[in-house]
């Protein structure tokens, strides 16, 4: 315990237990520069804490801005991409490594595979669909790896409005029960704070 308190974040990184995480976002830029702003951040932090990043592939919006982040830093990427989305005027460049996947449905199962731990940024129907696919499977006990959303974070109103109309239905198991690990009310934390959470509970993982 009292090494734990007197580590450095560089050293705590060293020995951190994520490896890799997996970052859903939009294909594009969003609105609001913060989005912007958010997704590059994110990509430094990870660099910062040696974690590699395993997306959906391709320069497009904000996958473009984390992805080009963790790379420009000299961690590894992987982008595992559907071979129908491949041409270079859907996705644009893809940088680092890039996994080659017959459907969206491999595809989500691939980027589980490699990961230890998820993050959504803002993004649109996709990124949406990613990030409840992971909580769905938690709840299935499919994985049990930590899930953090800073969609909602981000974009509090909407993205909220939909979870808890579904926990008002009482047709879904509350955030809190369903993962203890999933943060979800924190709003308007900074990237670094939102990393900073995982570290600091990835002793429960
Ligand atoms: C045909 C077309 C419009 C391609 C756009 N180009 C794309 N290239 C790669 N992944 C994408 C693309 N569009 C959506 N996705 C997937 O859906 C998520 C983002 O979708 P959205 O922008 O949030 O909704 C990404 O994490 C990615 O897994």
């Amino acid at each position: 315990m009292e090494i734990i308190e007197t580590t450095t974040l560089q050293q705590q990184s060293m020995s951190s237990k994520f490896k890799r995480i997996c970052v859903f976002c939009g294909s594009s830029q969003g609105k609001k520069t913060s989005y912007q702003v958010a997704a590059i951040d994110l990509g430094n932090e990870l660099v910062s804490r040696n974690i590699d990043l395993v997306y959906g592939g391709g320069s497009i919006g904000l996958m473009g801005l984390v992805s080009q982040a963790v790379h420009d830093g000299g961690r590894h990427v992987i982008g595992v991409i559907p071979k129908t989305l491949m041409p270079r005027e859907l996705t644009g460049e893809t940088v680092g490594e890039v996994k080659a996947v017959a459907d969206m449905h491999q595809r989500k199962a691939e980027m589980a595979k490699h990961s230890d731990a998820f993050i959504a940024l803002p993004g649109g129907y996709g990124t949406l669909e990613e990030l409840l696919e992971v909580i769905t499977w938690a709840q299935l006990g499919i994985h049990d790896k930590p899930v953090i959303s800073m969609f909602t974070i981000l974009i509090p109103c909407y993205a909220l409005l939909l979870l808890d109309c579904l926990m008002l239905m009482d047709t879904t198991i509350p955030y809190s029960r369903l993962l203890t690990k999933l943060w979800k009310r924190d709003l308007l934390i900074p990237v670094h704070a939102t990393l900073s959470f995982l570290h600091q509970q990835q002793k429960s993982w």
